[in-house]
């Protein structure tokens, strides 16, 4: 039974899925201390949260069985991801369930900034009736500059336009062929702060959005201009914004969000120029049934090991390379076990190389899989899909990628070689239509064996009898052999002998065929 903790407030109807999954128990705490969740959070498999709960260093330490974290929205400034990836914990967020709450919020607040609704309402039910201090500003005819224009951003240019404003927008990854199909002018933030009546901004809160407009960008903007921030405190520094209302260079603000949640002491807080909501860009019905809907399907697919969407600490992979790429998880995975298992020494280099069609896919999701494959033979458990690639990199384990599209006889290939600092060894891997996993190469032999079970690998000298009495060691022992395969450099030369038997062989076994004159090395494998 899996146990998830949902410590801030969700959609009841949204979490249905989870409430009612037979393997899944559901413990709901919606304001759980910070001091609580350290406490509890050890016997929990996933966490589920949303912009309250802190998911700190120290609550992924004490997440002993932690596999994953759903954010049911969209920021996960609220989880260390470093720590979750090191960890080896999953992060998922609910990237497009909150876009038109959060776009539509914004839009409420860049009217309500520019028509004063919230102090004329105030003002009025304290009982004045006061038309003189209250007049605003048109949206129509004006320049509305937008600072990222990803989900949100994008919905709130669309609606800009329908109130026939001009659009300035900035978004690192927005083209001009995009900037063209939305009728907004592809311009920079200088352009942004030099041209915009109105500017919102709609970034994630990273080193690079921190303070993006401060005191250098408000002198340069237009006196009277009004900023709306509906993404994340810190992106526009309330200091300078602070400073620039009382100048009167900014005419007013709206803000859903602060540097400190809940706000203490803001001296925002009261400026009558500035509009204020306590973070409610994702609260509608819609959105908190949307958000709470797509992370509980995802994070029970987590716990049942399927395949999932919306990783934030894993590369992403489309439907359609995941179809392609799916069935070679299990095969990479299992040629990583294969030859951390046969190689000796501690380990520098992982190459890989992808060939024939698998070459033109992103294959970082496979590489992930085969690292897991290698490291989890010396590290165990403590290994995963999330955490293998930092593992090599702090264990000074450098890793290539090389993808050629020669086929070399085989319709895909995957070959892992693993230097270490006494040999480099190699094996290659395919999928053969009809027939599955298959090894196909062992350093620079030949092969063709099932990636299944007990293996025994024997390297021998090509020598008349070495075979039979192999077999007849392993009979004698009632080891029963299922599949044999040879290979041979040259006639009484170098030589592999690769069994399949229906048991592990006991060391003392291993030692007794190690001890034959012929034989080089004996390694037993299990996969
Ligand atoms: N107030 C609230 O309740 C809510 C706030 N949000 C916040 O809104 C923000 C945007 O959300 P989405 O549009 O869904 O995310 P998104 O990921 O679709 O868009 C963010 C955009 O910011 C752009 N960006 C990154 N660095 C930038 C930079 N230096 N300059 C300009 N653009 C940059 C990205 O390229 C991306 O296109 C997030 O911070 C999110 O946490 C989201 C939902 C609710
Ligand atoms: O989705 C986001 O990024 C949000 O900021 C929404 O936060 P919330 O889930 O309402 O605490």
């Amino acid at each position: 039974m899996f146990k998830v903790l949902i410590s801030d407030p969700l959609s009841e109807f949204g979490i249905q899925k989870l409430l009612d999954a037979p393997d899944v128990e559901v413990v709901q705490k919606p304001g759980l201390s910070p001091s609580d969740l350290l406490a509890e959070i050890g016997d929990y498999d996933a966490l589920l949260v949303r912009s309250q709960t802190q998911v700190t260093t120290d609550v992924l330490a004490a997440g002993k069985k932690l596999k994953a974290i759903g954010r049911a929205g969209v920021g996960v400034d609220n989880i260390d991801i470093n720590a979750a990836t090191q960890a080896g914990v999953v992060v998922i967020n609910a990237p497009d369930g909150n876009t038109m709450s959060t776009c539509e919020h914004s839009f409420a607040m860049l009217m309500a900034v520019a028509r004063n609704i919230p102090q004329a309402h105030k003002k009025l039910t304290d009982g004045k009736w006061d038309r003189k201090s209250f007049q605003g500003v048109e949206l129509n005819n004006k320049v509305l500059g937008i600072i990222g224009m990803g989900r949100i951003g994008t919905e709130v240019a669309k609606r800009a336009k329908a109130f026939n404003m001009t659009v300035i927008g900035y978004d690192p990854f927005l083209t001009e062929e995009r900037a063209q199909k939305l009728g907004v002018i592809h311009g920079s933030v200088e352009d942004i702060v030099l041209q915009a009546d109105f500017i919102t901004v709609h970034t994630p809160l990273i080193k690079e959005t921190r303070h993006i407009l401060s005191t250098r960008e408000f002198e340069k903007m237009k006196t009277g201009v009004r900023v709306i921030n509906c993404a994340r405190g810190g992106i526009i520094d309330e200091k300078a914004l602070y400073e620039a209302i009382l100048t009167g260079k900014v005419a007013g603000a709206a803000l859903d969000v602060f540097e400190v949640e809940p706000p203490v002491d803001n001296p925002l807080i009261g400026l009558p120029q500035v509009v204020v909501t306590p973070h409610l860009g994702a609260s509608t019905l819609e959105a908190q049934e949307n958000v709470a809907i797509d992370v509980s399907e995802e994070i029970i697919k987590i716990l049942r090991d399927e395949p999932f969407k919306n990783a934030v600490n894993l590369p992403s992979i489309p439907a359609h390379v995941m179809e392609k790429v799916q069935p070679y998880f299990v095969l990479g995975e299992k040629l990583g076990h294969f030859i951390a298992q046969v190689t000796v020494g501690s380990i520098q280099d992982v190459t890989i190389a992808y060939s024939g069609e698998l070459a033109e896919f992103d294959t970082a999701p496979l590489t992930r899989t085969i690292l897991k494959g290698i490291l989890s033979f010396h590290l165990g458990e403590e290994v995963n899909y999330v955490n293998a690639p930092h593992l090599a990199k702090t264990r000074d384990i450098h890793v290539t990628e090389q993808k050629s599209s020669s086929n070399k006889g085989f319709t895909n290939l995957i070959t892992v070689s693993l230097k270490t600092n006494q040999q480099t060894r190699l094996v290659a891997g395919t999928l053969l239509n009809g027939y599955g996993a298959r090894i196909v190469k062992i350093d620079d032999f030949a092969i063709d064996v099932a990636p299944n079970g007990h293996l025994l690998y024997v390297h021998h000298n090509d020598r008349p009898g070495v075979i039979g009495r192999v077999g007849t060691i392993l009979g004698t022992n009632d080891v029963n052999i299922a599949t044999m395969q040879v290979g041979r450099r040259d006639v009484g030369g170098d030589a592999i002998m690769m069994l399949t038997i229906d048991k592990a062989v006991t060391a003392e076994i291993l030692d007794t065929l190690g001890e034959m004159s012929e034989i080089k090395s004996v390694t037993q494998i299990d996969l």
